[in-house]
């Protein structure tokens, strides 16, 4: 039988309609705009986290995880199980996503999430590895047995600051049936990025690079989305964490770090997770709404803001103009994902519960953020998101400074390098061990991606210290030989979705997949 965590809604729908896992994955966006979310949360009991779940591997863990997720009639024990291992054997490390505990070595209980042993060094791959596996599956069942002209195709477009490109690339490359078109905005990515992104010779893949910004690439995308004519043309499908599995895959190491943590005990423990999209923190709130005791999960932006605003004002509002800092995978003026947790809070502190009603407020809230640029909600919802979440902003002076900080004191191991993004939840969590003064709160700090990726701030940060070597010390040497590989990129010259929709046609028909 499917459980009502099971079945999905748009979070601005007012009314019963509700969609499959497969169904939610496929389209990506809903069509009224609004995200995909399971109105229904399911509860794990503490008897089932710490006297089971609290010994399994990542591995496993993720497969019970995904199970209350995904109904056995959509995707069976067998099929999920052999789609987690694929996803995690290209994993550098056994742990999937080890913990570096106590890297301070003190009482600090810091620990940092390495979140980046995947074939990019991002997060995103823990996610992306499986979306495109889940792709491939979805697609080989509903072609079985179709001949060549009838076999269902799928476009996909994402938008990058950096990261979700290359790890989507990874993910998707040589899939049948699939093309991949991923924007990123032009001058505002990392050297490593853009080859990591521009470097695969992959025919189903090509990189339009944008003239503007990392919003400007997202806003396209969802407009692609909701053209209807070029949607259904194409089948449209999305990489970025508007995909509902994305959000899914990435819940798994909030249990598997909170267990390495405190020795699958009941514990302290605050999240702090360097935050964009609000894709990674979300996944966090999903488990501490299952039942994972989670003191805090704490959002870490750099000088694009909006989520600490929100947090402190109660109004969510787009600012003018993105401030280029030293994380530019944060460098993000809305946060895509945070619509589903509106929704959530919509729910229980405005809609008694009720979530026809709840899609009725969200919608309204989008809708004045589309006219005005901002909207405010009530005291009740603030006090409800500060149950869960707390806020830090940190500067590019700090971020510097955490990255030096680190390097300097780390014993376990010695000389760590933290990345820009990491430092930036570093940063946050050394603030909130200050004033908490708690010695029996554990801090896992979410590292979400490898010091390589980010050459300019790490050298800027470390290569006065004697004996720093970023060649010797941070890059390796997969990624050393990317500057010596052919590039594929089309520009495009104006960030215009007619123009982008052109690029793609054109892109299609020379690839003639
Ligand atoms: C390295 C890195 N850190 C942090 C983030 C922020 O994550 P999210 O957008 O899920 O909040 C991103 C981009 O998404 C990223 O690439
Ligand atoms: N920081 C991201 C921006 C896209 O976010 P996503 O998580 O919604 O895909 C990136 O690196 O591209």
């Amino acid at each position: 039988m499917v459980s009502p965590s099971q079945v999905y809604r748009s979070t601005r729908s007012s009314t019963e309609e509700s969609k499959s896992f497969e169904e939610v994955v496929i389209q990506g966006l809903a069509a009224d705009g609004g995200l995909f979310i399971p109105p229904s949360i399911p509860a794990v009991s503490q008897e089932t986290l710490f006297g089971k779940w609290a010994s399994l591997s990542f591995q496993e863990l993720a497969f019970e995880i995904m199970r209350l997720y995904i109904a056995k009639e959509e995707i069976p024990d067998s099929d999920l199980k052999s789609l987690i291992q694929r996803s995690y054997s290209t994993f550098r490390s056994s742990d999937v996503t080890p913990l570096a505990k106590n890297v301070t070595g003190n009482e600090d209980n810091l620990h940092i999430l390495e979140l980046f042993h995947g074939p990019t060094y991002a997060f995103k791959d823990v996610a992306l590895q499986f979306v495109g596996n889940l792709f491939e599956y979805f697609l080989q069942r509903t072609n079985k047995d179709l001949p060549t002209e009838k076999r269902k195709k799928i476009t996909v477009v994402g938008a990058t600051s950096g990261d979700t490109g290359s790890a989507a690339i990874y993910g998707l490359r040589g899939k049948k049936d699939i093309s991949v078109f991923i924007l990123y905005p032009t001058g505002r990515i990392s050297p490593i990025q853009e080859e990591q992104m521009t470097t695969v010779p992959d025919k189903n893949v090509q990189t339009l690079s944008v003239k503007g910004t990392f919003d400007n690439c997202q806003d396209i995308v969802k407009a692609i989305f909701g053209d209807k004519e070029f949607n259904s043309r194409h089948n449209v499908g999305a990489v970025n964490s508007i995909n509902w599995a994305r959000i899914l895959a990435q819940m798994t190491y909030y249990f598997y770090s909170y267990f390495q943590a405190t020795g699958g005990k009941t514990g302290k423990v605050k999240f702090v997770v360097p935050s964009g999209n609000f894709g990674d923190i979300l996944a966090g709130y999903f488990a501490k709404k299952m039942g994972l005791p989670v003191e805090k999960l704490v959002i870490a932006t750099n000088e694009n803001d909006i989520l600490d605003r929100f947090l402190k004002s109660g109004t969510y509002e787009r600012s003018d103009k993105v401030a280029v800092t030293l994380s530019p995978a944060m460098d993000i003026l809305i946060s895509s994902n945070f619509e589903r947790l509106l929704w959530y809070l919509a729910k229980d502190y405005e809609a008694n519960g009720d979530s026809l009603k709840a899609g009725k407020i969200c919608n309204s809230w989008f809708e004045q953020l589309k006219t005005q640029g901002k909207f405010t909600v009530d005291k009740a919802i603030i006090a409800g998101a500060l149950n869960d979440f707390s806020s830090e902003r940190v500067s590019n002076a700090q971020t510097s400074e955490s990255i030096k900080k680190m390097y300097k004191v780390s014993v376990n191991p010695e000389k760590y390098i933290l990345d820009p993004h990491t430092a930036v939840g570093v940063c946050a969590s050394e603030r909130l061990i200050a004033t908490d003064n708690d010695k029996s709160l554990h801090y896992i700090s979410l590292s979400t991606a490898h010091p390589a990726k980010f050459a300019d701030a790490v050298n800027a940060a470390l290569s006065t210290y004697a004996g720093y070597s970023f060649e010797n010390d941070v890059l390796p040497a997969e990624l050393k030989k990317l500057s010596t590989l052919k590039k594929k990129i089309k520009l495009v010259e104006k960030a215009d979705k007619e123009l982008v929709k052109s690029v793609i046609e054109e892109e299609l028909a020379k690839m003639d997949l």
